[in-house]
């Protein structure tokens, strides 16, 4: 079946902040120390605050609140001896969480036994500093953890990003996928999404040439990436002249209404496509479907194929167009 839900808004999650992408952040790199006494918080703070951003916690659960909230600490020291929950088992979650377990973790302790700094690093601690410590020595290891984290993330944002158009690529939304996929889970909120194409991009490369085609891909690209309000909406490249769009906690009418939005900006770009049979500029062909959390839980897999299904019918239709398609239509 094949229905058109009607474009009204969406729920009201807006934040000012634009379509998640990969990112490495410009500002200084933030540093969490985490030690149950507030004097040792101040003696590494102080030898470190000229250089870096820091940020405390004197127990487990802010200690996971702050490394989960962005933007996320470049590096966490760690101090063992704590009276809640120690040092190892914060490093444990940490290490266990998909959302931390890249933050590199230094053991600032006065345990200072063998076995001790093996069992820190066999958890997955980048280094170990045993208290008391050298100030030039403790400074030394830090700025190496961070540089190397930066570097890190740099070849992340590089591996994450679609070269050509510069916005989030296939990989980056196949791992968002996953994660809004297993959110709204157990959330229970709708995600949608949207399959775009160029229509007749192949005509558009054969008379204006490749560079061309390639400058049109950039700035459809960029004209689509403004669209959406949330910062947890992605657009990304899918391949080809393909494009993706992920709107969490955004049902039919509400992932309609950002399609929409998105033809017709790509109409008021007005790039000219003067072998088109559709019209005498660039269009696009949308295909939309949705889960929502009363469905049986299906899979992320079938909610592409389902958007998928809608974009071809959009095609078969003529072109230019929004089709909707349920996610179970099968
Ligand atoms: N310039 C350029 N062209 C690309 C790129 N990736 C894919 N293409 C071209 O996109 C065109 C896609 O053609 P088709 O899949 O036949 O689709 P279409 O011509 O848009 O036709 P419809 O989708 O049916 O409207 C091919 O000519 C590809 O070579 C790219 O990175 N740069």
């Amino acid at each position: 079946m094949t229905v058109q839900p009607s474009c009204s808004s969406r729920s009201p999650h807006a934040s000012p902040t634009r379509n998640t992408r990969p990112e490495v952040r410009e500002q200084r790199a933030t540093i969490l120390i985490v030690d149950d006494q507030p004097a040792n918080i101040h003696a590494l703070a102080k030898l470190l605050k000229d250089d870096y951003r820091i940020i405390t916690a004197t127990n487990a659960t802010k200690t996971l609140e702050l490394a989960q909230r962005d933007p996320r600490p470049d590096l966490i020291l760690l101090d063992i001896l704590m009276p809640d929950q120690d040092g190892y088992a914060i490093c444990r979650e940490l290490k266990a969480d998909e959302a931390t377990h890249a933050i590199p973790v230094i053991f600032v302790t006065a345990l200072d036994q063998a076995q001790d700094e093996a069992k820190g690093l066999q958890l997955g601690a980048a280094d170990y500093i045993s208290k008391p410590f050298n100030p030039a020595i403790v400074r030394a290891r830090v700025n190496n953890q961070v540089s190397l984290k930066l570097k890190t993330d740099l070849l992340e944002k590089i591996a994450l990003q679609d070269g050509l158009t510069e916005i989030p690529n296939r990989r980056y939304f196949d791992r968002k996928l996953t994660q809004e996929w297993n959110r709204q889970s157990r959330h229970q909120y709708p995600l949608s999404l949207l399959m775009i194409d160029i229509d007749h991009f192949k005509l558009y490369n054969d008379h204006y040439g490749h560079g061309a085609g390639d400058e049109c891909l950039r700035r459809v690209a960029q004209a689509l990436a403004k669209v959406p309000a949330r910062a947890a909406d992605l657009v990304a490249r899918y391949g080809g002249e393909e494009f993706v769009v992920l709107l969490p906690e955004t049902d039919a009418n509400g992932a309609c209404e950002v399609g929409e939005q998105m033809r017709a900006a790509i109409h008021a770009l007005a790039l000219p496509h003067a072998y088109s049979p559709v019209a005498d500029h660039i269009t696009l062909s949308i295909g939309a479907s949705m889960h929502q959390p009363q469905q049986p839980v299906t899979s992320a897999e079938a909610l592409k194929q389902a958007a998928d299904r809608a974009l071809y019918q959009a095609k078969e239709q003529g072109r230019d167009r929004l089709v909707w398609r349920d996610i179970d239509a099968g």
